[in-house]
């Protein structure tokens, strides 16, 4: 079974280091991407066979579409001759629907749609996945197949897709930028950089183990932390003053609708 993936950026190559570490074999992997140069670095590091997009896939069983969605439109009238029904294409584009997808496709080939995250480079990922119009169960199960090397994967129906995107998709960077945010605080308190960044980055790794194998709800874990008139209380006093949990809401639907925006190819 040959699967290809088209456009070898920063969740190209986490989907293909995910397949080659879960074990497929390279010679049944192809790659694409427009800057010649960076498939080049991946056929280096990985072995894999580079080719263009209608070779990819005409080759291909599976064609996993890992471009942005502003080149989706352009990237789909590419293979759209090459593609046949009952393929299965699987499309990791932000915002991109399978109706968009399928009406730039010849009829009865199988879409899916998939929100991955970045946490998949270390094959901690989490994906949705989402059915398309032509689709049955033995094409999700292939894509829950692949998406599952690099982590967990769950469907969810197509109308969820923008607000998984705005949590999970865009997730990892509003978790970077607390942690930056936090080593600042640090190195303001007079910590030396190396040292912030230490102990901010472990009690992540240390915090989301708690919530991942205890189960337990975070109102009880943060409660835990939270002494009667002690430090954590301080903290999180000028924190519901500054509204950051009313911001955070107004952020992931600022998220939300950019992505539903993004079908419509509104412009940056
Ligand atoms: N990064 C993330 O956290 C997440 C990304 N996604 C989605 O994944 C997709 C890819 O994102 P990401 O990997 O970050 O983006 P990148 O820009 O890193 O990767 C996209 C790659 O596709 C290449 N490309 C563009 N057009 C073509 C084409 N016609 N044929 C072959 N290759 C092409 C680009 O080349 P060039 O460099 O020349 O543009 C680039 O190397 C997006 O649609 C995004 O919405 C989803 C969830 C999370
Ligand atoms: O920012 C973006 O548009 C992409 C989709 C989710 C994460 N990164």
């Amino acid at each position: 079974m040959t699967v290809a993936i088209l456009g070898a950026g920063v969740m190209g190559e986490a989907l293909l280091s995910g397949l080659v570490h879960a074990g497929r074999r390279v010679s049944e992997l192809l790659v694409t991407d427009r800057r010649p140069e960076r498939a080049a670095e991946l056929t280096e590091r990985y072995g894999v066979e580079v080719v263009d997009n209608p070779a990819a896939v005409k080759r291909a069983d599976t064609v996993l579409v890992v471009v942005k969605p502003q080149d989706m439109g352009a990237l789909l009238d590419e293979i759209s001759d090459s593609a046949r029904p009952g393929q299965l294409v699987v499309s990791l584009a932000a915002g991109i629907t399978t109706t968009f997808i399928e009406s730039r496709l010849p009829s009865g080939v199988a879409v899916v749609r998939v929100m991955p995250n970045t946490p998949a480079l270390v094959d901690e990922g989490m994906s949705a996945i989402s059915a398309g119009s032509h689709c049955d169960e033995a094409h999700l199960s292939e894509a829950e197949g692949l998406l599952r090397s690099t982590g967990k994967v769950a469907r969810v129906p197509e109308k969820q897709l923008d607000a998984v995107t705005a949590i999970s998709g865009s997730g990892p960077a509003y978790v970077f930028y607390v942690v930056e945010a936090m080593i600042e605080a640090g190195v303001h308190m007079g910590l030396p950089r190396a040292t912030a960044t230490e102990f901010v980055v472990q009690t992540l790794v240390g915090s989301a183990k708690l919530l991942s194998d205890t189960g337990e709800h975070p109102t009880v874990l943060r409660e835990r932390v939270t002494s009667p008139g002690g430090t954590t209380a301080a903290a999180l006093r000028l924190l519901e003053d500054g509204k950051v949990r009313a911001d955070f809401l107004a952020a992931m639907e600022a998220a939300r609708d950019r992505s539903r925006s993004l079908s419509s190819g509104e412009p940056v």
